[in-house]
């Protein structure tokens, strides 16, 4: 059988404990983000991509060639890891000429394609900068060009705009969308931000305590997510249960949700915080979601205000103004009355 072109990958792996087992296909051009909560065996898998982590098993090709049997050096991997920048003793060019360098290629020829690299990052000026003379998108700029220097056919990059700050965070997103879209190898990603995953990727990975949980389109995996985790990060609600006639019954089925939606068995129903409206007394003409529930948390967050409901019936979180936070008198224990419209949530198999 012949190995497709691109990544194609199960990484078996074992730390300690921790075990990984995860298989990954990548085409040529395709940007995967691989997003996971803190432990979950992101940086293990890149890691054992790039081959600085043993695998226990599976396999590992990069357009039809078996990387598992090639020292790191060897592969055709290009890495922007946070703990593998820059050189500190070489400057921008002798830093994005290094790969080539040790590719075997000439010392003339490699400064010269490195010049060529820095420019197409923006930073021809800076060539005989030392990284400690760069500022933080820079050094990013200049690591991205010394992977990408290499011509590699598999880009791995952990994070890598975990460090910036969020001006410059934006702008290297967007000049990172615009070299990634021009990269013609396959390229995974890691990130714990999913609005990076968003802008970034062409599919999404979620991976949570070594296993694949979710895979799909970015806007798929946001509208529809299928574990805690995703629901939290994409900031929705998120329920399991039983759907009949057009109501879900979430939980022990003591409680439940009216839908408009005419699934029928096991279903996820999803609503946004923002489409929960809060009372102090119970609302007239009262809508057909609608709940008693007691404030377990109020979070500020830049804004708006994260407001946590507790259970019983069901945990939910609402988001509302500050304004609406002073004039309801929210605060941990306060009770509640919370409304969610039918038309609000969202219903889809399990
Ligand atoms: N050198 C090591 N030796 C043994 N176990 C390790 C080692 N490095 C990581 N682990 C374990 O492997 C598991 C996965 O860690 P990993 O760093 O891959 O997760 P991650 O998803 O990248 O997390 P984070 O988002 O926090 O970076 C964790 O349980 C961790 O404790």
């Amino acid at each position: 059988m012949t190995s497709p072109a691109g990544l194609d990958a199960r990484l078996v792996v074992r730390r300690g404990a921790f075990d990984l087992d995860l298989a990954l296909t990548v085409a040529p051009g395709e940007v995967v983000g691989l997003l996971g909560p803190n432990g979950a065996g992101k940086s293990t898998a890149l890691r054992a991509l790039a081959g600085l982590v043993p695998m226990a098993g599976g396999h590992l090709t990069v357009d039809g060639t078996d990387l598992r049997p090639l020292p790191p050096e060897r592969r055709a991997v290009g890495m922007v890891f946070q703990d593998y920048l820059l050189f500190p003793h070489l400057s921008a060019l002798e830093n994005v000429a290094f790969g080539p360098r040790s590719q075997g290629e000439g010392r003339r020829a490699a400064r010269r394609g490195a010049a060529g690299w820095l420019e197409r990052v923006g930073l021809a000026a800076h060539a005989g900068a030392r990284p400690a003379q760069l500022s933080g998108g820079q050094a990013q700029r200049v690591a991205l060009a010394r992977a990408l220097a290499v011509r590699p056919r598999l880009l791995l990059l952990d994070e890598p705009l975990a460090a910036l700050d969020a001006h410059t965070r934006l702008e290297i997103r967007a000049a990172l969308r615009r070299h990634l879209a021009g990269f013609s190898g396959a390229a995974v990603l890691v990130t714990h931000d999913p609005l990076d995953a968003m802008v970034l990727a062409d599919r999404i990975v979620v991976l949570e305590g070594g296993r694949l949980v979710q895979e799909g389109v970015p806007a798929e995996v946001a509208r529809r997510p299928r574990t805690d985790y995703v629901a939290r990060l994409m900031g929705l609600n998120l329920y399991r249960g039983r759907a009949d006639a057009g109501t879900v019954l979430i939980g022990d089925g003591t409680a439940s949700i009216d839908t408009v939606d005419s699934l029928e068995g096991d279903v996820f129903l999803a609503f946004a915080p923002s489409s929960v409206a809060l009372y102090r007394t119970r609302p007239d003409g009262s809508p057909r979601n609608l709940w008693r529930s007691r404030v377990a948390a109020v979070e500020q967050q830049g804004h708006r205000v994260r407001v946590q409901l507790s259970a019983p019936p069901f945990a939910a979180v609402a988001e509302v103004t500050p304004a609406a936070v002073a004039e309801l008198g929210l605060s941990e224990g306060s009770v509640v009355w919370a409304a969610v419209k039918a038309t609000e949530t969202h219903v889809y198999p399990a």
